[in-house]
C-alpha cells in the first residue's frame, strides 16, 4: 500500500516538482502514471525509494512512514521495492545469470536458494537459454528482461518502472507490458511511468495523470490524456 499525502517537494531552483501531492495505491493494483516532461514522476518515484526527502507532506509505504525511518533502516525497506528504469542498468563485466544473482548474493541469500531461484526467474522471462550471455550480447528487450528478473527475484512486494519501455520498439514494449501484467496478477503492486500512449489507452488500468507537479487526473481504466 502506497499512501502520499499532501506531499511537496522542492529542488533548490525552480517551481516545486510536487506540489501538495494526495494518492492512494492499494495493494496489488496495476497503475500507470503519466504527464508530459517535468511533471514530477521521476521525483514520485524517487521519493517512494527514499532517494529524496519531500520538502512537505507525508508518505507511507506498507504502513511504515518514510519520514520517520532511520537511515540504517532503508536497505532492508528498499527490498520491498523492485525497480527498472528505462536505460536497464544491468551489470556489463557480468553474465545474465550473475546479473540476478548479484541481488541475492548482496542481501546473502543461500547459495541453494540462488541456484533455484535464479533459472526460474529466467523462465518467467523467457530468457533460460541466454544464462550465460552478457548484456552486450542481447537486445534491448532481453537486457529489460533480465533486469525484470532481478528487480523481482527478491520477491518485492511493489515494482517500480521508470519508463521501462522508452529504450524499445513495439513488439519488445508489449512483451514487457504483458510480463509487469503477469507480474501484477500475481499479487505484486505495480506502478509504471511512462509516455507510451499506445499501451497506457489499450490496457486500461487505472492512469493517474500529472501535469506541473499535481495530478490533473485519476481513473480506473484510464487513457492517455494529454499530447506529449
Ligand atoms: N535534481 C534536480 N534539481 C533541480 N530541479 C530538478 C531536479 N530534478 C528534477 N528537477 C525539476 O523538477 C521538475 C520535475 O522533474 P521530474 O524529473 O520529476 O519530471 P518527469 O515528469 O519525470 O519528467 P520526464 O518525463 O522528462 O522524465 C522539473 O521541472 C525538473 O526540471
Amino acid at each position: 500500500m502506497i499512501v502520499l499525502e499532501n506531499v511537496s517537494k522542492s529542488y533548490s531552483t525552480g517551481a516545486p516538482a510536487l506540489n501538495g501531492v494526495s494518492l492512494h495505491i492499494n495493494e496489488g493494483e496495476f497503475v500507470f502514471i503519466v504527464g508530459n516532461s517535468g511533471s514530477g514522476k521521476s521525483t514520485l518515484i524517487k521519493l517512494l525509494l527514499k532517494e529524496l526527502e519531500p520538502t512537505e507532506g507525508q508518505i507511507l509505504v506498507n504502513n511504515k512512514l518514510l519520514n520517520k525511518m532511520k537511515r540504517k533502516q532503508i536497505p532492508k525497506y528498499r527490498r520491498q521495492i523492485g525497480v527498472v528504469f528505462q536505460d536497464f542498468r544491468l551489470l556489463k563485466d557480468r553474465n545474465v545469470y550473475e546479473n540476478i544473482a548479484f541481488a541475492q548474493r548482496v542481501i546473502e541469500k543461500p547459495s541453494k536458494t540462488i541456484r533455484r531461484q535464479v533459472p526460474m526467474m529466467l523462465s518467467m522471462v523467457g530468457l533460460a537459454e541466454k544464462y550465460k550471455s552478457f548484456p552486450r550480447e542481447l537486445s534491448g528487450g532481453e537486457q529489460q528482461r533480465v533486469a525484470l528478473a532481478r528487480a523481482l527475484v527478491n520477491n518485492p512486494s511493489i515494482l517500480l518502472a521508470d519508463e521501462p519501455t522508452g529504450n524499445l520498439d513495439p513488439k519488445n514494449s508489449w512483451e514487457i507490458m504483458k510480463l509487469l501484467e503477469e507480474v501484477n496478477e500475481k499479487g505484486t503492486t505495480v506502478l509504471v511511468v511512462t509516455h507510451n500512449r499506445e499501451i497506457v489507452n489499450a490496457m486500461k488500468k487505472r492512469v493517474i495523470t500529472m501535469n506541473r507537479g499535481v495530478i490533473v487526473s485519476d481513473e480506473e481504466e484510464g487513457g492517455y490524456l494529454y499530447e506529449d
